[in-house]
């Protein structure tokens, strides 16, 4: 068989808004396979908008997107890709059970009925199992916390089965026992061979567990290994003035007592 290194190409990739701003500018990265990326940015730097790209939510002015060597619309028909939103572009209002939001994810595995077979069953339980959500499966999706919230939406992305993974701001809003958990679950995709993209403001767990980092402002600034991006110079070209110091856990540059947390003043 054909072997793909790349879950994901970006290259020469620029958007612009009906509104005439462009928020992407000549954007090029690789995520290989087996690998999780941290896509790191201040906002409005573009993160969501080169997630909506890899997408085919918003339409390229330059350049072009490839998820495993093909374009994104093949991409999606064979089911390649999954995608965790932003805790705010969710309607959270929408009536609907845990179970369901999670049966989604199965949708572009069955016919045009959309008559859930028992694979489908059985991936949405082993799915809920996994993020430790089965207990709440009948419950509203409005009625839960914002953590909770966020590992039914991982849940959704595991039952899709996607090879490339794209999590916008998994993070914000869940306590530390959350987070570890979804870093953790986010290993053992990388493990099984998953391309993972995760745009996070919490610089502090990058080197931790992203094996690379892709700088952006409004373009790419910088995209490789963690250890070779993750440099004071860098970080500062892309945090500008707001970035007073940051913190990474054991090394030289602690300043705080809470080594997790990267202080970002604005
Ligand atoms: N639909 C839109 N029309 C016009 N401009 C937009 C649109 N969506 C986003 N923008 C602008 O594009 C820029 C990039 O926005 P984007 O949402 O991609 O940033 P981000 O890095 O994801 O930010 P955050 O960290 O705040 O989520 C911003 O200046 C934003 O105002």
């Amino acid at each position: 068989m054909h072997h793909v290194e790349n879950g994901l190409s970006v290259n020469d990739v620029s958007v612009t808004y009906k509104n005439g701003h462009t928020a992407i500018k000549n954007a090029s990265f690789v995520l290989p396979t087996s690998s999780i990326t941290a896509l790191v940015g201040v906002n409005g730097s573009g993160k969501s908008t080169l997630f909506k790209s890899i997408m085919g939510f918003v339409s390229l002015s330059n350049g072009t997107v490839e998820i495993f060597d093909m374009p994104i619309k093949q991409a999606l028909k064979s089911n390649l890709v999954a995608y965790v939103p932003q805790s705010e572009d969710i309607d959270w209002d929408f009536p609907i059970l845990v179970e369901d939001v999670v049966m989604m994810g199965r949708y572009g595995h069955m016919n045009m009925l959309r008559m859930a077979k028992k694979i489908d069953h059985d991936e949405v339980s082993k799915a809920l199992d996994r993020v430790g959500m089965q207990s709440y499966r009948h419950r509203q999706i409005g009625e839960l916390s914002g953590g909770q919230k966020k590992r039914v939406f991982l849940a959704r992305a595991l039952a899709q089965k996607g090879q490339l993974i794209l999590l916008d701001e998994p993070f914000t809003g869940v306590d530390v026992q959350t987070e570890d958990q979804i870093m953790l679950l986010l290993k053992e995709l990388k493990e099984e061979g998953k391309s993972i993209l995760v745009a996070t403001h919490n610089l502090g767990s990058v080197p931790e567990f992203c094996d690379r980092t892709v700088l952006v402002n409004r373009t790419v600034l910088a995209s490789g290994m963690t250890r070779d991006i993750f440099t004071q110079e860098n970080l500062e070209r892309a945090f500008g003035g707001m970035l007073r110091h940051f913190v990474l856990g054991g090394s030289d540059l602690h300043e705080d007592d809470d080594a997790r947390k990267v202080t970002v003043l604005t």
